[in-house]
C-alpha cells in the first residue's frame, strides 16, 4: 500500500464484495465451499449456474479490464500472492487458510509446484470504477516456460516477484527476458519481507543492476502475511495498459491454453482481440478450417462460470464440441464463420526435449496403460506419444517431454491418477542425422541410430541440441560451478557480478549433459545456493556413438544409450558394474559387457550357481520333487529371455531406477 491511499485496504475489500453482488455473483463463502463446488462436475456447475444472475460483462468497457499474470522464479510465491489477491477480491473467501488454491492437480499440491498456468478473472472496484482482472498463474519450472510464454502472450502486463532473502535468481532473469521480449509492461514487486533473513535493499539493487528499471516505487510485500498487498491491485490498474482491441472489428481471438473435461470435451481458454462472441455463435478455427458451435461461453471465476458473452480485451473460455485436446492448437486463431480475420502471430509448437520408453512391469498392463496414457495425453498435447516394441521390456510406448520435471510429473500422475506399474527408460535428448545429400533426420530412439555401414555410406556429420544455461550463486562456490560446467563439456558464454557477493554465469552445454543429474550436481556443490535456468541455443556437430549393452553377447534394446565419445569409459565401465549389482545369479556364467559396436568398453562377469531345488527333499518321495521342479520352470516363465540369461523386470527398474535417482 502507497502511503497516497491510506484507506485503500479497508475499502478495496469491501468494494471487491458489493461489487460481486452488484454483478449477481455469490462469493464462494469458504474453502470447503469452494472444494465442493470445484469437485462438481462441470456440467453440475453449469446446471446449477442461475443464468437470471449471469454476469453482464458489458458493464466493463475494455479500458477497465487489465490481463496481467505473476511470473518468478520457482517457490518465490506466485501461488501463494494469487490466493491474497483471489480473498481481497472476494473471488474466495478469506476466512479459512487459502494454499495455492490454483495448484489444482494432485501432483502440484504433493510437490509443491505450479505446472499448469491458471487463469482466474477477479472483479475489483478502484475510484469508483468497476475492473475486471484477470490474473494468469504461471508455473515458475523451467521446463514449463512454454506455459509461461503462451501465458504472457494473452497479457499487458506482469508483476515480476522476487523474493527478497533469495534474490534475484535464475528463473527471475529467464522470465523477466521472456517478458520484456513479449513488450509487456513489467512491474517488479519484493515478496517475503517478512522473513526475517529478508535484505529489501540489497535485492532493490540487485533489480536495478540487473534489469535496468525503475525501483523508486517497488511494491514491498509478504503475500504470506498479507503486508502490502493492498497495493498491488492499484499499481496493476495504474501501471498496465488496457488490452488494445475493437468493439466494432469483426471477433478474432487467442486460443492460449486448454483441458479436457470429461463432461463437455475440451475447454478453450481465449483472449478476445475484437468484436464478441456469443454463446450458440458459430466459430471456426484458422489453424485447421474446423468449424465448431459454441455451446458455452464464461470466465474463470475461479472455476468456470457462464457469462454467455465476452468481448474485446475479455480473456475467457469457450466450450464449443472439441473431442480431443490436440484440436485445440496452441496459439490458433478463432473468427466467426464467413468473417475472415488477419490470424493472430501464435506461438512455434512446445518441442519434445527430452524421449523416454514406458513399458508396464506387468505385460499384461498394456491395454490398461495404452488407455491411461491416452486420458493423461487428453489433457497434456505437449507429450508426444509413439508405440513402441523392445525385446527386454516387451511392447510399450516411447514419450516425448519438455524437460525431465515435466517426465517425472508424468510418470507421478500415470502411477497416482492410474495406479500404472512402470519402468521408465534412460532418457535421451533429439540428436540430428545430416546425411550427406545434404537433408537430415531427427532421432528420438538409440534404435535408431545409423550403424557402421550406413554412417560410412550417407551420414555426413551427427549433431546435438545445446542450450544456453544460466547459473546465479554465491561467488564463493565459482571455481566449483566452473568445474562443474567443464566437466560437461560446456563453454563459457559470460560472467558477471549481480551484486557484490553473487555471480551470474553463462555456459552453452549439451542438452543431453543438462537432462540427466546436472540440476542435483550444480545443487549439490553449491549447498543449495545455486539457480539454473536454460534456453535452446540450436544444434552442434558432436562426436556421437551408441553404447549397447550385451548379456551372453546378446544386445539389450532398451539398455542402449546414444553418447558423446569422451564418456563412453566411464558410463561403459559404471553400467557393468551396476548391473552386475542387479542381474541375480543364474546356473551358468553371466557376461556382461558394454560396446560400442564390436569394440568392447566393458566387462563384468557373474559366475555360475547351480540352485538345487530338491536338496532338502531326502529320501526317495519322487512325486514331491517333481513337484518343486515344476515350479521352478514356471517361475522360469515369468523371467525374461534375453539370449540365454534370463532377466527379471524388477533388474531393469532397479537399473533404472538408480540411473534416475
Ligand atoms: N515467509 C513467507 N513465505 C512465503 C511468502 N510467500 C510465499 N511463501 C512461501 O513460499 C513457498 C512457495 O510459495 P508458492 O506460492 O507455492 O510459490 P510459487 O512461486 O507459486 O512456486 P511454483 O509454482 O512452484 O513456482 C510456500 O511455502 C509459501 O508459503 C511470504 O510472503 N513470506
Amino acid at each position: 500500500m502507497t502511503s497516497c491511499y491510506p484507506l485503500l485496504r479497508h475499502v478495496c475489500r469491501q468494494d471487491a464484495g458489493r461489487l460481486g453482488h452488484q454483478i449477481g455473483l455469490k462469493p464462494i463463502t469458504s474453502v470447503q465451499t469452494w472444494k465442493r463446488w470445484n469437485s462438481k462436475s462441470t456440467t453440475e456447475k453449469l446446471k446449477s449456474a442461475d443464468p437470471t444472475k449471469l454476469i453482464d460483462l458489458k458493464t466493463i468497457p475494455a479500458e477497465n479490464i487489465r490481463n496481467f499474470s505473476i511470473i518468478a522464479h520457482i517457490d518465490h510465491g506466485k501461488s501463494t500472492l494469487a490466493d491474497r489477491l483471489l480473498e481481497l477480491t472476494n473471488t474466495i473467501s478469506s476466512r479459512g487458510s487459502n494454499k495455492q488454491v490454483l495448484d489444482k492437480l494432485k501432483v502440484e499440491r504433493e510437490r509443491g509446484i505450479t505446472v499448469k498456468a491458471q487463469t482466474v478473472s477477479m472483479f475489483y472496484k478502484y475510484k469508483g470504477k468497476n475492473y475486471l482482472l484477470n490474473l494468469i498463474d504461471t508455473p515458475g519450472h523451467v521446463d514449463f516456460s512454454y506455459e509461461v510464454s503462451r501465458s504472457l502472450a494473452a497479457c499487458q502486463g506482469t508483476l515480476l516477484l522476487v523474493d527478497a532473502a533469495q534474490g534475484i535468481q535464475a528463473q527471475t532473469v529467464a522470465n523477466f527476458y521472456l517478458a520484456y521480449g513479449q513488450g509487456l509492461e513489467i512491474i517488479p514487486v519484493l515478496n517475503k519481507i517478512d522473513l526475517p533473513g529478508a535484505e529489501p535493499d540489497r535485492v532493490l539493487k540487485q533489480i536495478q543492476s540487473a534489469f535496468e528499471v525503475d525501483t523508486s516505487s517497488i511494491l514491498k510485500i509478504s503475500a504470506k502475511t498479507g503486508i502490502n498487498i493492498e497495493s498491488v491491485l492499484p499499481s496493476v490498474i495504474e501501471k498496465i495498459p488496457c488490452p488494445k482491441g475493437s468493439m466494432t472489428k469483426p471477433f478474432r481471438a487467442l486460443l492460449f491454453d486448454s483441458w479436457y473435461d470429461k463432461y463437455v470435451g475440451v475447454v478453450c481458454m481465449l483472449g478476445v482481440v475484437d468484436g464478441t462472441i456469443r454463446k450458440g455463435d458459430k466459430v471456426v478455427s484458422a489453424y485447421s478450417d474446423t468449424r465448431y458451435e459454441v455451446t458455452e461461453v464464461g470466465i474463470m471465476h475461479p472455476e468456470q462460470l457462464p457469462t454467455g458473452y465476452l468481448h474485446s480485451g475479455q480473456v475467457g473460455y469457450i466450450v464449443c464440441g472439441m473431442k480431443t485436446a490436440s484440436e485445440a492448437h496452441i496459439g490458433d486463431t478463432f473468427h466467426h464463420i464467413g468473417k475472415k480475420v488477419e490470424a493472430l502471430p501464435g506461438f512455434q509448437p512446445a518441442q519434445s526435449m527430452v524421449f523416454a520408453g514406458i513399458f508396464p512391469v506387468d505385460t499384461n498392463d498394456f491395454k490398461k496403460m495404452d488407455d491411461s496414457i491416452k486420458k493423461l495425453t487428453l489433457n497434456d498435447a505437449s507429450v508426444s506419444v509413439h508405440k513402441e516394441t523392445s525385446n527386454a521390456l516387451g511392447q510399450g510406448w516411447r514419450l516425448g517431454f519438455l524437460g525431465t520435471l515435466h517426465m517425472d510429473v508424468f510418470r507421478q500422475r500415470l502411477e497416482n491418477e492410474y495406479e500404472a506399474n512402470i519402468i521408465v527408460t534412460q532418457p535421451t535428448v533429439p540428436y540430428r542425422i545430416v546425411y550427406k545429400d545434404g537433408t537430415t533426420k531427427t532421432i528420438r530412439n538409440p534404435s535408431e541410430f545409423p550403424d557402421g555401414d550406413e554412417r560410412a555410406a550417407r551420414v555426413s556429420r551427427l549433431q546435438e541440441p545445446m542450450v544456453l544455461a544460466t547459473m546465479i550463486f554465491p561467488d564463493e562456490y565459482m571455481g566449483k560451478m566452473i568445474e562443474l560446467c567443464g566437466t560437461r563439456r560446456g563453454e563459457q558464454r559470460e560472467y558477471v557480478y549481480v551484486d557484490e557477493k553473487r555471480v551470474m554465469m553463462k555456459y552453452i552445454l549439451p542438452l543431453a549433459e543438462v537432462v540427466t543429474d546436472f540440476y542435483d550436481e550444480l545443487k549439490g556443490r553449491s549447498s543449495g545456493y545455486a539457480t539454473f535456468d536454460y534456453e535452446e541455443a540450436g544444434y552442434e556437430d558432436s562426436e556421437l556413438v551408441k553404447m549397447t549393452v550385451l548379456l551372453n553377447s546378446k544386445p539389450v534394446d532398451a539398455l542402449s544409450v546414444i553418447l558423446h565419445r569422451s564418456q563412453v569409459d566411464l558410463v561403459g565401465r559404471d553400467w557393468v558394474k551396476r548391473l552386475k549389482g542387479v542381474i541375480q545369479r543364474q546356473l551358468f556364467d553371466v557376461v556382461i559387457q558394454t560396446a560400442l559396436g564390436t569394440k568392447i568398453v566393458a566387462r563384468e562377469t557373474i559366475s555360475a550357481l547351480r540352485k538345487n531345488v530338491t536338496a532338502k527333499c531326502y529320501g526317495g518321495d519322487v512325486s514331491r520333487k517333481m513337484k518343486l521342479l515344476q515350479k521352478q520352470k514356471e517361475g522360469k516363465k515369468r523371467m525374461k529371455m534375453i539370449g540365454n540369461v534370463e532377466l527379471p523386470q524388477k533388474a531393469f527398474y532397479d537399473f533404472m531406477d538408480n540411473n534416475a535417482s
